[in-house]
Parts: structure tokens; sequence; C-alpha cells
């Protein structure tokens, strides 16, 4: 069997895949373009189907229907080694008795490179993630961060054009996956790959994606550039995953197309409508309010919710607070303003920065709420 072309492509397309183990769907006609250059997230809580979708897509798992096309070109009848892939997966996945040096020439000897071949480019993809000089060290003699880079060269030595990575920054500690995560970025724009990328981290998601989309059951629920998705996110699981931390039920006091005022305990707030679904007075909603949007307000002042400090996190030039309102709604602000345990308090948050999304906040986003802190 023949691999891909070498030629360069124009786009990547994943039409109606559908993944089925037993009688779970895994994945449920998830239909999906990846544009050459493009950096995409796959951004969703666990059991949503990530990483399955980069597994049918690297070829590691069958489809159950559906096919996956590198522009005219259908890849998904091709075997894993055919598809020109590059892999990085969140354990690393390297031989421990292998030096870095072997380990990196592996994939360029599975491609039946020559020696010299394997040796030549095993070194500049070393060098391209910062590790010349550790060529004769094993794995485990190397710290997390890397190993991850060892992976990276790894998947890099034989130039790919797409690269699939599965949440490689995960197994690391937090000061690294923010070093390695502009390194991946880096090498993304330096060498004009094209990345999918497996993530649950909408931090990771939302710094290095130029597409990201958010799945849901199997499914696409939003795709779109960060900023879209930030700032206009279709559903209020949509908005929890781009760090919209207060989500909850609110009722319509007024409404009309596009804007509605909503109670919240004995207080009033204008906002946004997001779907295009009516809501009518006395409708219950759900509203979704980033912390960066709550801002400190006069006490009394008109369209302000009143609330009271409950747990005040200090994070350097701002602190986050936890705060509840008078019907006991808890509430998550951002302030580099000084409050204290006890403080009452008046926010204000700008209209369009209320959004409003129709029906009382299901128990499903209550769970995700957990997940997605
Ligand atoms: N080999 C398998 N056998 C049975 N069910 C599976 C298998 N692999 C995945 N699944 C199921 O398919 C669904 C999607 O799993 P998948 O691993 O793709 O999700 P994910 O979004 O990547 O989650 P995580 O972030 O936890 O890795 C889940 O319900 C999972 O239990």
């Amino acid at each position: 069997m023949t691999s891909v072309s070498p030629q360069p492509f124009t786009s990547l397309r994943l039409d109606r895949i559908s993944r089925r183990f037993g009688r779970i769907a895994a994945l449920s006609e998830l239909s999906l373009e990846v544009a050459r250059g493009e950096f995409l997230a796959l951004l969703g809580p666990s059991g949503c189907g990530k990483s399955t979708t980069l597994s049918c897509l690297a070829g590691l798992q069958p489809l159950s229907s559906g096919s996956i096309w590198r522009d005219e070109e259908r890849i998904d009848t091709l075997p894993a080694e055919k598809r020109g892939f590059g892999m990085v997966f969140q354990n690393y996945a390297l031989f421990p008795h292998l030096s870095v040096q072997r380990n990196v020439e592996f994939g360029l000897a599975m491609r039946k490179a020559g020696r010299d071949e394997r040796r030549e480019k095993a070194r500049a993809a070393l060098r391209t993630v910062q590790l010349t000089g550790h060529e004769h060290k094993r794995p485990g003699q190397l710290s997390g961060g890397q190993q991850q880079r060892v992976a990276i060269a790894r998947a890099l030595a034989f130039q790919p054009q797409i690269v699939l990575m599965d949440e490689p920054l995960s197994n690391l500690d937090a000061g690294l996956r923010v070093e390695l995560r502009a390194q991946i970025k880096r090498l993304h724009e330096s060498l004009g790959l094209t990345t999918v990328y497996v993530t649950h981290d909408q931090s990771e998601a939302l710094s290095l994606a130029t597409t990201v989309v958010v799945m849901r059951e199997g499914r696409v629920e939003q795709i779109g550039p960060p900023e879209q998705l930030y700032s206009a996110p279709e559903s209020a699981y949509v908005a929890r995953f781009m760090g919209y931390r207060n989500t909850f039920t609110a009722t319509v006091e007024q409404a009309d197309a596009s804007h509605a005022r909503v109670a919240v305990g004995g207080d009033t707030l204008q906002g946004s409508l997001m779907s295009a679904a009516p809501v009518a007075r006395g409708d219950e909603v759900t509203l979704a309010i980033h912390p960066d949007d709550l801002v400190l307000a006069t006490p009394g002042e008109a369209g302000t919710i009143g609330a009271t400090v409950e747990v005040v996190e200090y994070h350097g030039r701002a602190v986050e607070a936890e705060v509840s309102t008078a019907s006991g709604e808890v509430l998550r602000l951002s302030t580099d303003q000084r409050v204290r345990r006890g403080d009452t308090l008046a926010l204000r948050v700008r209209p369009e920065r209320v959004l409003v999304y129709p029906g009382a906040e299901t128990s499903q986003l209550r769970e995700l709420a957990e997940q997605v802190a």
C-alpha cells in the first residue's frame, strides 16, 4: 500500500466519522476540517471523544463509519504508518533501554531511512528541541520535560507536515507546562506545521490554537478562532470551557430579541441573549459571567448585585475572591482591589458580558463546573 502524497496539502477532512465501542458511541457523525498551517485544539471534558478522534485520524483505531480525506485522497483506509503523521502522546512512549538518539531514530528506521540519514535527521530534530548534548543518555536520565521534548523530536524527525498531539503536557508540572507550551507554538510556526492537539485545559487551547473545537458527547459543539469562542460562546457548556466560571439560573423580568433583564436574588442585571431561541418574562435562563468581568462598584449603585466575600485567594497582582449573593449564588471574581473576607460588595457587569442562555442550569453543566475549575 502506498503512503500519502509528499506534496503539500490544502486540508484534512473528517467526514461524519463515528466510532462505537459496543453500545457506547465515542464519536457520532463528527465532521471537521483542518486547513494547512492551522493549530487546531480539541477541547472538552473527559469522555467527550477527543482522544478517539485523534486516534481514528492517526489510524490507531478503525472507524465504525465515515471517512477521512487529505484533499481528494481518502486516508482512513491506509494503515497508521502510511498516513504521514508525527505523533506525540501524554506518556512520552519512549523506549527506556534505548538512548535518546536511538529513540529519535526509531521512527526513521521504521520508514527505512539509511544509517547516515537517520543519524543526521535525528541530530537535527534534537537540535530543534534544544537537546543537543543529551544524545547518549537514556530517557530515565532526563526530566519529564526533556523526555517529552525527545518524544517531540521523534515525531518531527521524519519531517511530517501534520503533527498529532494528545495531552502532551499533562504529565508535567505547571512551570514546565508553560515553558514547553511556548516551545510547541514556536515549533508549529517555524516549521510551518499543521497541528491537531487534544487537551482538556482551556488556557492551553486558547493560548496555542488558531482554531478551537469544543466537543460534547462525540460531536462538535462549537468551532472557531479562540477569540470568537471566548467572546460569543453559543452555549453555556462552551462558556464553561472558555473560563466563564460563574454559571447559574436566573429568572427573566423582561426581554426583547437580543437582551433580557433578569432577577438575581433581590437585584436585577441586564444581559445579552446568546441564542436565537426567544425568552419571555418568567422564563428560567442560565447566566454565564467571566470572573474578570465582575467589577467592584459603589454599594447601592443601580444595576449592581450585592455580595459578601467568603474566600480570598492571593494571586500576586490580582486576587480571586469567592462571594455569595443574597440569593445564595456563589460567584468568583478576579480583582486587583483589596477585598477581605466578610466585606460587602456591589458588583457591576457590562450587559454585553452577562451571557444569557435559555433554560435553567442543567445538572450536566453543574457537574462540568467541578471538572473545569
Ligand atoms: N477502548 C475502548 N473501549 C471501550 N470504550 C472506550 C474505549 N476507548 C474510549 N472509550 C469510550 O469512548 C468515549 C470517548 O473516550 P475518549 O478517550 O475519546 O474521551 P476523551 O475526551 O479523550 O477523554 P479523556 O480526556 O478522559 O481522555 C468514552 O465514553 C470512553 O469510555
